[in-house]
């Protein structure tokens, strides 16, 4: 059931953070000036949870972290000014925020040069408070629909993690950005052990429950940064773990089965252990303009194999 909330002179449905687990929009203001700072988090505070940041750097950590659906970002800053701000924020993985610059020039020249490097509006100094809320509840409602919307298409159903279709695109997508980089690039793939049985013993809709559980403990478990958990079919769950080498991705598989084993969700009918478990194959590749994602996926499809043919409930490292 939907509750509602207001943003600016918008009821807006609150599903629409639940989605990234927020209880409201988020603004991040990036801006050298206290007295701005302030000036702005009076104007905006009925429209969700306000943050500052006093210089470009900090502003672009906050932002990795809060995700704000808007972020208001001045223009003239020591430092990194809010042009090199923009653009460093852009690189971000997944990120979706909607930037606005605050300037104290007008005219079309500077309305140009920042929408060309990506902003969707700005707005300019002395602040007029009605302008201030008018354009940020625009593009704040604008955002969260989106993203909304996005999150419709790219999440699974039954579990709420990411889906296959968004899988598909994400892997696509860290591989170019790992080529570029030349970092290494992981993979964990991973499927409940002696599932049918667990179908089979205690029904279908328990079986739902059991994927969701092991979802939730999944999306728990992978906390730095662009890590994302989607289900890949049935009961197979496959993560993506950017900058991450062959010598760390084992440990992670290890934890893994550490976290499920643990919730000891209870398993009535298989030969070894009376609670669920998970194996996980992995693989971590530095990409090169002759492999292809799907060398990973074929690495660590094989060591799932391996994990389970070796007894279940353990991770195995496959070769890319
Ligand atoms: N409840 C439920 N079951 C599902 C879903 N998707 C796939 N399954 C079931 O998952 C089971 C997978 O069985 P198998 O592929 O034989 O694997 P397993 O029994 O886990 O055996 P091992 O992987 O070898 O340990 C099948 O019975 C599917 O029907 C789902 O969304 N919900």
């Amino acid at each position: 059931m939907n509750s509602w909330q207001f943003v600016g002179n918008y009821q807006i449905a609150t599903s629409m953070f639940d989605f990234e687990g927020k209880e409201s929009a988020v603004i991040l203001i990036i801006d050298d000036s206290r007295m701005n700072q302030m000036l702005l988090s009076a104007m905006l505070k009925e429209m969700g949870q306000i943050h500052c940041a006093n210089h470009g750097e900090e502003g672009v950590m906050l932002a990795q972290t809060l995700h704000p659906n808007v972020i208001l970002l001045d223009v003239e800053m020591p430092g990194m000014n809010g042009f090199e701000v923009c653009k460093m924020l852009k690189q971000q993985p997944n990120f979706e925020s909607a930037i606005i610059f605050v300037t104290a020039h007008s005219g079309s020249e500077h309305e140009v040069r920042a929408l060309d490097a990506g902003a969707v509006d700005f707005i300019t100094k002395p602040f007029h408070d009605a302008v201030v809320k008018a354009r940020v509840s625009a593009h704040l409602l604008l955002n969260l629909q989106t993203h909304y919307l996005r999150n419709l298409v790219n999440l699974d159903g039954l579990t709420g993690v990411f889906n296959r279709r968004h899988f598909d695109e994400m892997l696509a997508q860290e591989w170019r950005r790992h080529l570029r980089a030349q970092q290494s690039l992981a993979l964990a793939l991973l499927d409940v052990d002696f599932f049918k049985r667990y179908n089979d013993a205690l029904g279908h809709q328990a079986g739902d429950d059991c994927l969701k559980a092991v979802a939730h403990c999944l999306a728990k478990s992978t906390k730095r940064p662009g890590e994302i958990v989607t289900r890949y079919g049935g009961e197979e769950f496959a993560i993506i773990l950017p900058n991450t080498s062959q010598e760390e991705v084992l440990g992670f598989g290890h934890y893994l089965c550490q976290q499920i084993a643990a919730l000891q969700l209870p398993h009535p009918d298989r030969p070894d252990l009376p609670f669920v478990t998970i194996s996980v194959g992995l693989s971590a590749v530095l990409p090169t303009l002759q492999s292809e994602p799907k060398s990973l996926i074929a690495a660590a499809d094989a060591a799932l194999y391996r994990a389970k043919e070796q007894g279940r409930n353990q991770a195995c490292l496959g070769k890319s």
